[in-house]
């Protein structure tokens, strides 16, 4: 069996569950494509990085970047855990607004937010603006200005570290499309600006180095360079750090083969490394808040898809394919990312076939996975891919006018539809035909 799947995953009908519902029920009710998530599992997660803190006795939040799945519901989960959250667009904003997210909980991440989304953050009091550039300074001076109103905000640097991952999902390297440049000046320009105006209480820094990393030894590092650009404010400019926010990135096991650490030693060394630094350059202790998306949300999630036609030639791998695909999940054919699949109504059935899983879309790309190992299945078969929480559902598209799939939360054996499927019509809702000709 996936060794993935608990043991206690599987029912009495040796079917696969999650959250303690048979994913065959799952799949009958609300149809497939289907995006599932555990949310005992999400709790678990934020519960654990919050422990990592309280042992080591730092103040700290725990911000759930929420680009990697973003619905009321999880807000509202979010909230119960009294995390934070960040947002990176007047969207996801908004939906954090419907969700009654308490907004000083909220931090406001982006390289080129507009005007209308600071306008946004401002009217709703949101607690953390993460100011980028230099146009953003400005751009957020003026709207404080017209609404007679201050802002805290932490300004992002790019720390110049290149963490080990897919190169689309670096951020942290020197020519990072994101934030304040240390060695050119930028950032000291950026602080002194932000110190001008009495509008902005600047409170700290940020840095994220990117996605889906598997060593300490990049967070180790944006944790000393944080504290070095710490010290070098407080000595020019008599600034004190009081936020040290070290971004999110903590690599999850998608595939056997992935031996990422458990999240919370990564927190647990950036904790170290901060306290550390800050000791040996006599600074005062900042509060450090983490960014994690991929591992609250990514192993919580799970897609349900229906088997339809197969191609079989001999010599190649077998496409088994699939009611949904790069629509709900463009990650394999954006990163290369690999999944792993089950077969849902016997996850304990011995393999006896390696086969492709092709999604249904357009694209000879469109394969959500290669190399899987299953029993020989048929149309009509449930197939559930494992690890699809992060930056799935949240990257999806209407592409070949496909409906976006529906998004179950389950949780002591109770199934909640938290974002309804789309229909067909909903594909061209937004569509206006043109203006009779004939008038
Ligand atoms: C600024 C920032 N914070 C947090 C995250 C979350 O990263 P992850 O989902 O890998 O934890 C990202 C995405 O890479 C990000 O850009
Ligand atoms: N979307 C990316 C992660 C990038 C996060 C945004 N900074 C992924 O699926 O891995």
């Amino acid at each position: 069996m996936n060794s993935q799947i608990e043991p206690e995953q599987i029912n009495d009908q040796g079917h696969l569950t999650i959250g303690g519902v048979d994913s065959l029920e799952l799949a009958a009710k609300y149809q497939t494509p289907l995006v599932v998530y555990d949310v005992a599992a999400i709790r678990h997660q934020i519960r654990a990085f919050k422990k990592v803190f309280a042992k080591n006795q730092v103040a700290a939040e725990v911000s759930y970047a929420s680009k990697a799945f973003s619905a009321i519901a999880i807000y509202q989960v979010v909230a119960q855990e009294d995390g934070h959250i960040d947002v990176v667009s007047g969207g996801e904003l908004t939906t954090a607004i419907k969700a009654h997210f308490p907004m000083e909980k909220v931090s406001f991440h982006g390289n080129n937010k507009s005007k209308e989304e600071l306008e946004l953050a401002v009217q709703n009091g949101v607690g953390m603006i993460i100011i980028d550039n230099f146009h953003e300074i400005d751009l957020l001076g003026e709207v404080l200005d017209e609404q007679d109103a201050t802002a805290t905000v932490s300004l992002r640097i790019t720390p110049g570290i290149a963490a080990h991952t897919n190169e689309y999902i670096q951020t942290g390297q020197v020519d990072s499309k994101f934030g304040f440049d240390l060695e050119s000046g930028q950032a000291d320009r950026a602080l002194e600006e932000v110190l001008a105006n009495p509008r902005l209480k600047v409170v700290g820094l940020h840095a994220h180095i990117g996605s889906q990393i598997f060593e300490v030894v990049g967070f180790e590092g944006v944790a000393k360079k944080l504290v070095d650009v710490a010290e070098h404010w407080h000595e020019e400019f008599g600034f004190q750090t009081r936020v040290l926010n070290v971004g999110g990135g903590f690599g999850i096991r998608y595939v056997q083969e992935d031996q990422p650490l458990p999240p919370e030693e990564f927190v647990d060394a950036i904790i170290k490394a901060v306290k550390k630094e800050v000791a040996k350059k006599g600074l005062s202790m900042p509060a450090i808040w983490i960014e994690p998306g991929r591992s609250i949300v990514g192993p919580a999630g799970y897609s349900l898809y229906t088997v339809g036609s197969r191609k079989d030639l001999p010599g190649y791998q077998p496409f088994v394919t699939v009611d949904g695909g790069m629509g709900d999940n463009i990650r394999p054919a954006l990163y290369q990312a690999a999944y792993e699949t089950v077969y849902a109504k016997d996850p304990r059935q011995k393999p006896e076939e390696t086969v492709r899983i092709a999604g249904k879309y357009c694209e000879s790309g469109d394969i959500l996975a290669r190399d899987q190992a299953l029993p020989k299945t048929k149309p009509g078969d449930l197939l559930v891919m494992l690890d699809t929480g992060a930056y799935g559902y949240a990257m999806a598209s209407n592409y070949n006018r496909n409906p976006r799939p529906a998004v179950v939360f389950v949780e002591n054996g109770h199934a909640q539809l938290v974002i309804q499927r789309e229909s067909w019509a909903d594909t061209c809702r937004l569509d206006l035909p043109l203006a009779s000709e004939d008038k």
